[in-house]
């Protein structure tokens, strides 16, 4: 049984991919935070931007097997008017390594699906996902370390601090580095400040959240 919060097609938002058709399949629950908003004060991650609680999104729901819910996304695919090329799903969440498994995985290939993963990195990676790109969290243990892309939201800490975290990053096996702005009450800043280190640290490449700026999920 896989409970997903919301299924849609869209464009990919953020990093290497961006503009890049796909289906989102958000999964519900998180192993960083409840998604209740009561005790995000007290959560690993306290800054996200996503209701992942329950089922009840559009094209969410439970779905019994991996089968029922290929289908589901071969479905929101064809629904666009989008040919058998470039079929490419994203999960997320949430936190979709709590769920996405191998029958799900063979269940896409064998429609010709290309499979990305959005993770904090916190929870192994199964065989045979396509496209990994890895979120670390402050405060969490980062076990995910080697990935397709690094796409870290800055900031998480001080100055100094941060530095030294893009020191590490960038001696560690990720194919793409990615700075994205932390959204919220101090986005303008916070971009201003990914656009400096990625002047200075030419190794990281700038990731707006497209999808927000464009008004599309
Ligand atoms: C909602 S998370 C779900 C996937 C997974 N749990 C993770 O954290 O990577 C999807 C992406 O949004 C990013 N994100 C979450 N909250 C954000 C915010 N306030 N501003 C910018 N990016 C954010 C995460 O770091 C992650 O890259
Ligand atoms: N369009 C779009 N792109 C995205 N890239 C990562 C997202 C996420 O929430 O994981 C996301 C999202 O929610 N929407
Ligand atoms: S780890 Fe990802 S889904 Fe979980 S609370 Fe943080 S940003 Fe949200
Ligand atoms: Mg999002």
């Amino acid at each position: 049984m896989y409970t997903v919060k919301e299924l849609f097609p869209t464009l990919q938002g953020e990093g290497a991919h961006a503009g890049r058709a796909a289906i989102f399949c958000r999964f519900a629950g998180c192993n960083l935070w409840s998604g209740r908003e009561e005790d995000r004060a007290t959560a690993v991650c306290q800054f996200c931007d996503t209701d992942f609680v329950g089922s009840d999104g559009a094209g969410g729901g439970k779905f019994e097997n991996a089968e029922l819910l290929a289908n589901a996304i071969e479905d929101a695919w064809l629904s666009t008017g989008a040919g058998p090329q470039q079929r490419y799903v994203v999960f997320t969440g949430g936190e979709p390594l709590l769920q996405l498994d191998a029958a799900l995985i063979e269940a896409l290939h064998g429609k010709g699906f290309s499979i990305a993963i959005e993770t904090n990195g916190t929870i192994k990676v199964p065989k045979g996902i396509d496209w990994v790109c890895v979120s670390p969290k402050a405060g969490s243990d980062l076990i995910v370390l080697q990935a397709d892309e690094i796409k870290l939201v800055i900031p998480q800490s001080g100055h100094q601090a941060l530095e030294s975290l893009l020191a590490r990053f960038e001696g560690m096996d990720y194919r793409n580095r990615f700075l994205q702005p932390m959204d919220g009450l101090t986005l303008k800043e916070n971009t201003a400040l990914a656009v400096r280190l990625c002047q200075k640290r030419p190794l990281w490449r700038l990731s707006v959240q497209a999808h927000k700026m464009i008004g599309i999920r």
